[in-house]
């Protein structure tokens, strides 16, 4: 099985509008919602990938029970600690006239210190039926900087393999319970080694730099449309998607989790991890909602990803 972690889940709407007039009124006629924030989106591309897995994380208030039922009718199983407060709406605004999408994400609820334990309790138990265990995404308001330190840290004890795809302070400590990958962007490795990287060169040794630093499995930095560049133990690849129509590049970087975990679950090699994500990152950028993938699609693209060992 596969755990996904969402510490502040979200009902992801998206508005489609023809155009998007910045101080006019814009009556929508067309909008969606799904379940979201980036643990719950790798929980979707995973389990549209057919392989069992359970979201948990914290939700409150009426939006977190929409969220629950909204992962029921989809089929996925799911383990939420609710919290007071009210989850929170991540909209989306896409303009169709200029393919620009907006993303407004608000706060969601405070967390507090019961519901922390809770949670560390929690992962001990799923982590332990889990082969592979995802952190994704920001913290919500309580929930320490260091958290993903000690979540991380339960979920490797209880001997699963650990992803861990967070940002700024969530991510640099997260780094010292040693995940086994990360999935950062390129100003995330920088802000992580305090340098700067002006090409690909530099960018391929601060994430070898960084794999031995933390004695990490494996490093994905990706690169949106380019592509992404992985370090593994000994090797590093460059990989390049098929150049595709995009319609929404939200939650690429959650599809592409998704197929490395799938990857994992599954006991692929690397070069097929790679083009597992690659192919859900760019399916998914060809649809208009996060973690949301076309499975004829993907094994296509699987087949077009370009992977060069460096
Ligand atoms: N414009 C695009 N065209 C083709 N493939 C794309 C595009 N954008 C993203 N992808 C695919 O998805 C992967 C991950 O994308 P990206 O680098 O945008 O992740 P991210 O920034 O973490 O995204 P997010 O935080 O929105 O989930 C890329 O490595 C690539 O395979
Ligand atoms: O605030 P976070 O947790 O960093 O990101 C939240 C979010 O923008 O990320 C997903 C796309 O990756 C969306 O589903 C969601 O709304």
């Amino acid at each position: 099985m596969i755990t996904t972690v969402t510490l502040n889940a979200a009902i992801d709407k998206t508005y489609y509008l023809p155009s998007f007039p910045m101080g006019k009124v814009s009556r929508v006629q067309r909008f969606h919602a799904a379940p979201g924030g980036k643990g719950i989106n790798v929980a979707k591309v995973v389990a549209q990938l057919g392989v069992p897995v359970t979201a948990t994380g914290f939700v409150g208030g009426m939006n977190g029970e929409i969220i629950k039922q909204m992962l029921t009718q989809m089929e996925i199983a799911h383990d939420f600690i609710s919290v007071e407060g009210e989850s929170r709406i991540c909209l989306n605004i896409l303009d169709e006239a200029n393919g620009t999408s907006t993303e407004l994400l608000e706060p969601g609820p405070t967390v507090n210190d019961a519901a922390l334990k809770e949670m560390e309790v929690r992962i001990g138990e799923l982590a332990s039926r889990s082969k592979i265990v995802c952190f994704s995404g920001s913290l919500p308001a309580g929930v320490p900087k260091d958290f993903y330190v000690k979540l991380v840290s339960i979920a490797k004890e209880a001997g699963a393999y650990v992803i861990l795809d967070a940002s700024g302070d969530a991510l640099r400590f997260g780094l010292e319970a040693k995940p086994d990958m990360i999935k950062p962007n390129e100003d995330e490795v920088a802000a992580l080694l305090g340098i700067e990287v002006t090409d690909e060169d530099a960018l391929q040794k601060a994430v070898e730099t960084l794999l031995q630093k933390y004695e990490m499995d494996r490093i994905s930095v990706s690169l949106g449309g380019a592509g992404s560049l992985t370090a593994s133990k000994g090797s590093s690849y460059r990989v390049t998607t098929p150049k595709v129509e995009v319609v929404s590049t939200v939650g690429c970087g959650d599809s592409f989790v998704a197929g490395m975990a799938v990857s994992l679950a599954r006991n692929l090699p690397l070069e097929e991890g790679l083009a597992m994500a690659s192919a859900a990152g760019t399916s998914n950028a060809m649809t208009d909602q996060a973690g949301l993938i076309e499975l004829e699609e993907f094994e296509q693209l699987r087949k077009q990803v370009q992977i060069d060992r460096l």
